[in-house]
């Protein structure tokens, strides 16, 4: 027989985001609350409800009573669902308090009840995951693809396969970009000189009017960023304002920001006005990037955008060339092929059913396990990853 279960309650949904908010609770001061406050439909105590079945009724707490559903597991637990918001959920949670139950935060709680420490941080990172391509792969870690390449290893470092074994340290720790963008955008700044369409680029790959859209060079003054997903990645647009010389202090501060944005971008989209455009399109760029930026060479993450394609004679149909893309961000055409360019460019490859570091953490573990092993030192190598 356990010992009593510690009385604790928690809120698990994300606070106005829902339209019900789920408290779970367990521990015998949970009991006191449950029977103090809620009024089952059919009449009966919790305690005569049948465990994991839903039971209708009511929160009930002074005058105000709340419709509620209640589910009771085996062991003492039980889950409040009420409505969404904050009001339903902070009245629940304060007659656990109340009776004496702990209030726990759901990070701390998912620490404490996760069957492993990667099952916890899959979890933490699912609930701000915002793709089914980036959930599917952590749900993919989950349940065991990024744990069972760690014990792998730790058997290559077992049967002093050291070679191998930072082998795939390695091929781990390449992916480790991608993993923590499973939960934060890539950043890509649109760049390039005023007019040349970069608001009206963005608002084409969001699908809806975010930035302002002017027929006058320089109209976008500041840095604008727009969240939207891209080939299943998530991704922030940064529009960074045309940046030239300028006298305006105001714009010349915008310029200032969208250099370091420009620095700080996974990708730059560098547009490029189809209808003035002459001569070789990645030529041009490199143009008007040393001329915005100095001598610095262009990165390799640059794509040259060509932009108001629909101007062009004919079907515009330009024979297709590395790091280039025609479109018409006011036509919509070929933006297709953009974003396919983009996810691309932003993820070579990555698929669902390879293990993927995903927080800092194991990032740091990895690498630690690496310096070990790269120094001989297996033994302090197995130690490193036993902490996964
Ligand atoms: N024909 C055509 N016009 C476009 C296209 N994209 C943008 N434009 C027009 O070009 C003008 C400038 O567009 P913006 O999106 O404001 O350009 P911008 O690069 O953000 O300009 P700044 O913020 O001033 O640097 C507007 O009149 C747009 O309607 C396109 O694909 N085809
Ligand atoms: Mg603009």
């Amino acid at each position: 027989m356990s010992g009593p279960v510690p009385a604790r309650a928690s809120l698990l949904t994300p606070v106005g985001r829902g339209a019900i908010a789920v408290v779970a609770a367990e521990g015998d001061a949970a009991r006191t609350a449950i029977d103090a406050s809620f009024v089952a439909a059919n009449g009966r105590p919790i305690l005569q409800q049948p465990p994991d079945r839903i039971a209708f009724g009511h929160w009930v707490c002074g005058a105000h009573r709340e419709e509620v559903i209640v589910i009771r597991d085996d062991d003492g637990g039980v889950e409040v669902h009420c409505h969404g918001g904050v009001t339903a959920a902070e009245r629940i949670l304060t007659a656990f308090a109340g009776a004496g139950c702990e209030v726990e935060l759901w990070p701390e709680r998912l620490d404490r009840t996760a069957a492993s420490k990667i099952e916890a941080e899959a979890d933490l990172a699912l609930a701000r995951a915002t793709t089914r391509r980036t959930a599917a792969i952590l749900l993919a870690q989950r349940a065991g693809t990024l744990s069972r390449e760690v014990s792998g290893i730790r058997g290559d470092l077992a049967s002093s396969r050291l070679a191998a074994a930072r082998d795939r340290i390695d091929a781990l720790l390449a992916r480790a970009q991608v993993g923590l963008h499973l939960t934060e955008p890539w950043r890509i700044a649109i760049a390039g000189r005023p007019n040349v369409g970069k608001s009206s680029l963005i608002n084409a790959l969001v699908g809806y009017q975010r930035a302002i859209v002017f027929d006058q060079p320089g109209t976008t003054r500041d840095v604008l960023t727009a969240d939207t997903a891209i080939d299943g990645w998530p991704v922030r647009l940064v529009d960074a304002a045309g940046i030239r010389e300028t006298e305006d202090e105001l714009e010349a501060e915008g310029v200032r920001r969208a250099r370091q944005q420009l620095a700080t971008a996974d990708l730059v989209l560098w547009v490029l006005d189809a209808w003035e455009l002459t001569g070789d399109p990645q030529a041009v760029m490199k143009q008007e990037w040393r001329e915005a930026h100095g001598p610095t060479a262009a990165s390799s993450l640059i794509l040259t955008v060509v932009n108001k394609a629909d101007l062009l004679p004919g079907d515009a149909s330009q024979p297709p060339t590395d790091g280039v893309q025609f479109v018409s961000a006011r036509t919509g055409e070929r933006l297709a092929e953009l974003i396919e360019l983009i996810g691309r460019r932003l993820v070579p490859a990555a698929s669902a059913d390879e293990a993927i570091p995903f927080t800092r953490r194991q990032i740091e573990l990895l690498s630690a396990a690496h310096a070990s092993v790269v120094a001989g030192r297996a033994n302090d190598a197995t130690a490193v990853l036993w902490k996964f």
